[in-house]
């Protein structure tokens, strides 16, 4: 079986339970801001560190679902955190990131170069109870359309 390029075994696939916990993201650019909704979903006290954001980090931050740190990251930011993802465009800053997590034991997904971060984002949907997770062998667009395939199974009367 192949895992994906860089992988010799293939993820481990876990429905974290964030509600209350902290999750922290460095880097509030545009894939930040596609992937807060489903931490914020999830409950999570989410922490953005970035000096610039997208508009939908500056709104959530706005409505207070979201702590916003308006600075570049610092060594010490994922104190206390149980997840973390490492978002920014500076290859290194996503490095130190995921080095203080890896001590810290935080799971942490870097966005830049998937192989090295300690866990991957899946393409998530939500039918009534069911929640639907894809990772595809790194491979976005795969993820997607066969989330949203399986979506649409649940979705028929036959098997919903
Ligand atoms: C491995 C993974 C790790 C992780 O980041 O967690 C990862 C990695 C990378 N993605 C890259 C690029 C893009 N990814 C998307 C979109 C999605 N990416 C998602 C997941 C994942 N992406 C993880 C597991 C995926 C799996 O195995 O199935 C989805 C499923 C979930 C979500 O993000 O919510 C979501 C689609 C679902 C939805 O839309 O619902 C788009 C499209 C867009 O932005 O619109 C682009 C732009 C280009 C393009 O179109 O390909 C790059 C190159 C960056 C660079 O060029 O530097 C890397 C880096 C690398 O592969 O090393
Ligand atoms: N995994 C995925 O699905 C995808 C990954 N990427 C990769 O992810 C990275 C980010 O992409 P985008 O969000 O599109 O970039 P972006 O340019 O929209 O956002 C980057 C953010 O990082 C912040 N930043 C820069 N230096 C920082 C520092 N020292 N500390 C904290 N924050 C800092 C910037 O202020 C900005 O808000 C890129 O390296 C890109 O290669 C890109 C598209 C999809």
């Amino acid at each position: 079986m192949n895992h994906g390029p860089g992988l010799s075994h293939p993820p481990y696939p876990s429905g974290l339970i964030l509600a209350g916990r902290r999750v922290v993201i460095v880097g509030g650019g545009r894939v930040a801001a596609r992937r807060l909704q489903a931490f914020i979903d999830a409950g999570a006290a989410v922490t953005v560190v970035s000096p610039e954001v997208d508009p939908a980090v500056r709104e959530a931050a706005n409505a207070g679902t979201v702590t916003l740190l308006e600075r570049e990251y610092a060594p010490g930011d994922l104190s206390a955190a149980w997840y973390a993802m490492a978002s920014t465009d500076r290859p290194a800053v996503n490095a130190a990131v995921l080095e203080e997590a890896t001590a810290a034991r935080i799971f942490c997904v870097r966005a830049d170069d998937a192989p090295l971060g300690t866990a991957w984002t899946p393409a998530v949907g939500h039918h009534q109870e069911t929640t639907v997770a894809v990772l595809a062998n790194r491979d976005p667009e795969r993820s997607r359309r066969t989330r949203d395939r399986l979506l649409e199974a649940l979705r028929s009367p036959i098997d919903g």
